[in-house]
């Protein structure tokens, strides 16, 4: 699960990862410092492009992974995927709203199952969906790009909805993340923070980098100038 005590948590997506090297490339990465696992599955069906599934998580906790893992469905329907993972060892699962034809009975089956849940947003896709959810959400994914590919710029109105995200969860009186997801880079890191998010998936920020270490402190540099 989630450590709540640290403030800010770097979630390297593992899309950009060698996927021939999948294990010790998610080693190298937490062993650089990252903090949890970010895997984008990918149905070709909800977004156009195809990705991994429940034995490739499974995979990575019988390799001996222990951080957790942030299993981000970009899939539709997405309710018969939920105890797969959680059985392949997932600890976080979060779904795009249009994608459930029932948001309340997905979330709650993702919690039934022992995971964190959480709701994702695409640049267009309107928060009103938390409207009667917020007492069953532990995160709350904000897009930054239009999901399906890694290596995309970052939108910058997402700085605007994460405000409006971080009073809903102020307003709720909840302990809820706020991640961010898309284009995330040392140089926009500290805006992404300052607007609210607490939680940073990047992809190829880091996985294109020879040296994951030097780009995940430079990323918690930039977090610290804003404490
Ligand atoms: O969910 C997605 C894309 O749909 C992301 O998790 C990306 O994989 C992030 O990659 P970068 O934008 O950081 O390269
Ligand atoms: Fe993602």
């Amino acid at each position: 699960m989630l450590n709540c005590e640290q403030k800010y948590l770097i979630a390297p997506s593992i899309l950009s990862a060698d996927f021939a090297r999948l294990g010790e490339d998610v080693d190298k990465v937490l062993a650089a410092g990252a903090d949890v696992v970010h895997f984008d599955v990918m149905d070709n069906h909800y977004v156009p492009n195809l990705t991994i599934g429940p034995m490739v998580c499974k995979a990575l906790r019988d390799y001996g992974i222990k951080a957790p893992i942030d299993v981000h469905l970009m899939v539709k329907p997405v309710d018969s995927l939920i105890p797969q993972f959680a059985e392949a060892g997932a600890s976080i699962i979060t779904f795009h709203p249009e994608a459930s034809e029932h948001i309340d009975r997905t979330l709650q089956l993702i919690k039934d199952q022992g995971c964190q849940a959480g709701l994702v947003f695409n640049p267009a896709t309107s928060l009103s969906y938390l409207d009667h959810v917020m007492d069953k959400v532990d995160v709350i994914l904000l897009m930054s790009v239009n999901p399906g590919f890694g290596g995309q710029s970052f939108i910058p109105q997402t700085l605007e909805k994460l405000r409006e995200a971080k009073q809903r969860i102020i307003d709720s009186g909840r302990d809820i993340r706020l991640e961010v997801d898309g284009g995330i880079k040392v140089d926009n890191i500290a805006a992404a923070a300052e607007a609210g998010a607490d939680m940073f998936v990047a992809g190829s920020a880091i996985f294109n980098q020879p040296n994951y270490k030097s780009v995940i402190d430079e990323m918690r540099q930039q977090l610290e100038s804003i404490k």
